[in-house]
């Protein structure tokens, strides 16, 4: 779906990414994981167009991002910033409904389609909420059916991505768990999610793959079951540390790194 091809940005003096080529397929999920000012979020407002290249290309579903649509882009791939700011003053509901400005349908679909996915995710208490006034967590959760929002067209999520950056960092662990259902029923409908999240363990847990990545360069990158290693992750963060494989039940384990 995505496909980077050396990709190198400099801002300045300073080479934000350097060479960096990777591929983000369909019905997967991708962490993408670094220390702080390795280069994740550079990495994904490349994703979006808003850094010009120096070098290398990056297209989506086959063709570059100014080769499409702004519209028709914006059906396929959505965003969930790490810290959202300066909204005005609306109901919750009137924010999820404007996500589906650009389908074509008439006010009462948009407003059927805005229940239906707020039951779904179960944030209709939140509904006749000023936006303004919600939590941190709160309104992360909205920011999470917003995207979905913004992408649904029917239950199959082909050709779809979301480009998440923390998503769960004001979530508590019940709601964290929620989200993380909800992105994994995602990519099970084929869709495509690019993940940040500091929380390594929980992450790599969730995802399929995995992208190390460090001073704007990318070290490895592969599948979670394969690439969560002592040796990947001590690297990656100048750490040394341990994991620890905790059986869940017999068909399934977690594996935790501690320092
Ligand atoms: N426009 C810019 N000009 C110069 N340096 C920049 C610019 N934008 C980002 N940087 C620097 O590039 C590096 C990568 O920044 P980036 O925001 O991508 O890091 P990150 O991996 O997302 O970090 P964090 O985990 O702390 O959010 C940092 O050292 C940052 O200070």
């Amino acid at each position: 779906m995505f496909n980077l091809s050396a990709v190198t940005v400099v801002a300045g003096q300073k080479t934000l990414l350097n060479d960096v080529s990777l591929v983000f397929e369909s019905n997967s999920i991708t962490a993408i994981l670094g220390a702080n000012g390795a280069g994740k979020s550079t990495l994904f407002k490349s994703l979006l167009g808003e850094y010009p290249l120096d070098k290398g290309i990056i297209k989506f579903d086959g063709l570059s991002l100014d080769e499409h649509l702004l519209k028709d882009l914006s059906k396929k791939r959505a965003y969930i910033a790490q810290a959202k700011a300066g909204f005005f003053s609306m109901l919750v509901y009137e924010y999820l409904q404007l996500a589906r400005l650009q389908y074509n349908e008439t006010d009462e679909q948009s407003q059927n389609i805005v229940l239906e996915l707020s039951e779904q995710f179960h944030v209709t208490h939140l509904l006749m909420r000023d936006v303004t006034q919600l939590s941190g967590g709160e309104l992360q959760l909205i920011e999470f059916v917003r995207a979905y929002l913004q992408l649904y067209e029917s239950d199959n999520m082909h050709n779809k991505c979301l480009l998440l950056d923390e998503p769960a960092s004001a979530l508590d662990i019940k709601q964290t768990r929620l989200l993380y259902g909800h992105l994994k029923t995602f990519q099970r409908a084929g869709g495509c999610i690019i993940i940040i999240d500091h929380d390594i363990n929980a992450v790599a847990n969730l995802a399929t793959n995995l992208v190390y990545i460090r001073l704007g360069e990318v070290l490895a990158t592969g599948a979670s079951s394969e690439l969560f290693t002592k040796v990947h992750i001590d690297d990656c963060f100048d750490t040394s540390g341990q994991i620890i494989v905790h059986k869940a039940n017999s068909l399934h384990e977690n594996k935790m790194y501690h320092v």
